[in-house]
């Protein structure tokens, strides 16, 4: 699909539109019911105390709304948000600047926090726990440590792994919310708000239709939704009826259960090349010449969902579902 592909101007065009359709309160937030519920009595307490809010860690698959959650609670607790990322802070110093910069009560989001460095870790475990900072001041036998209080805060930590979290870190969140795949009325509903936004007309029908092949993903949701405007626009009236849907969807490659020429690639490999497996990731990755981690956060998750393929300790497999999807006949083929 043409999303991997992007240039990086393509994907800045796609970081505001995504943006601008991020709702920014709980009720305007769909599906995710037992997080939304949840975290709305512990914003309330947190409210009726005058606290702040526990530190909170969002996980699972990209695309499923842990950036908007992490802004709307922010929103919730009417506090102002930080945002940040595991990757971009190099140094203990890079976190310290942040760390005392925030005002009591802010919010703190740092994005793929299983990406932190370790020496900078450590210094988010007494700020986490007692919101104070050790810092060693000079070197060698004259170097001595002070502490610096914190104005109190909370950290909303976003990771697709939750299971690269050390344990000492995973240890110090109050709150572990773990982010499922939405369900097909879900995902319509999804897209037509985002359609309102637009102000695209659009049938009910073609709706469900791009719901069942969003991969379970509001972010794919939405992005097929935008692709199949343009064609409804240059090749039809600018209404998305269930026909257009079907064919924007099929001149970009997607397929009935939404999945892509990528996808299509890996599978195949696996039944074609190593007779449906097993196979370990660091094959499969370079047999399609794709990074094994992108494989593993990006592709796998929706595909071990669906039950298409399994893990097993020797590698991956393909199932039965596979050979039916494709129509191949598995004896043929082994
Ligand atoms: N529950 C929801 N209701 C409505 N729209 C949503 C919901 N969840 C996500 N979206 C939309 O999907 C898009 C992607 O969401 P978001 O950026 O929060 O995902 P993410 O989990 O942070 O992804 P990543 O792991 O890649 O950082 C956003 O544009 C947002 O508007
Ligand atoms: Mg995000």
């Amino acid at each position: 699909m043409e999303e991997r592909l992007l240039n990086q101007e393509a994907e800045l065009n796609e970081q505001s539109f995504e943006q601008s359709l991020r709702p920014q309160y709980l009720k305007q937030y769909i599906g995710q019911e037992k997080v939304k519920a949840n975290l709305s009595v512990y914003i309330e307490a947190a409210r009726m105390r005058e606290e702040t809010l526990d530190h909170v860690l969002l996980y699972g698959p990209p695309g499923l709304g842990k950036t908007t959650l992490a802004v709307i609670i922010a929103n919730e607790m009417g506090v102002n948000v930080r945002t940040t990322s595991g990757p971009a802070i190099e140094r203990p110093g890079d976190l310290a600047a942040i760390l005392s910069a925030l005002e009591p009560g802010d919010v703190l989001f740092i994005d793929e926090i299983h990406r932190l460095p370790r020496t900078v870790e450590e210094v988010l475990y007494p700020a986490m726990e007692d919101f104070c900072l050790d810092i060693v001041i000079g070197k060698g036998p004259t170097a001595r440590s002070v502490r610096i209080d914190l104005p109190p805060f909370t950290l909303v930590g976003a990771t697709t792994r939750a299971g690269s979290l050390s344990a000492p870190l995973r240890d110090r969140f109050g709150v572990l919310s773990r982010l499922e795949y939405y369900t097909e009325p879900q995902l319509a509903d999804i897209i037509e708000r985002t359609a309102v936004i637009m102000e695209t007309e659009m049938d009910q029908q073609a709706a469900g239709e791009l719901a069942r092949r969003s991969r379970g993903t509001p972010r794919i949701a939405n992005r097929l939704l935008r692709r199949v405007r343009d064609f409804a626009q240059v090749r039809g009236d600018g209404t998305i009826t269930r026909d257009m849907a079907d064919y924007a969807l099929e001149l970009m490659q997607v397929d009935r259960l939404g999945l892509d020429h990528i996808d299509h690639k890996l599978l195949k490999a696996i039944i074609e090349k190593f007779r449906g497996g097993p196979v370990g990731l660091e094959t499969i990755a370079a047999t399609i010449g794709e990074e094994s981690h992108t494989i593993e956060d990006v592709y796998e998750p929706y595909l071990l969902q669906i039950g298409f393929i399994q893990r097993t300790p020797r590698g991956r497999i393909v199932t039965e579902l596979v050979y039916r999807h494709f129509q191949i006949d598995p004896l043929m083929e082994k």
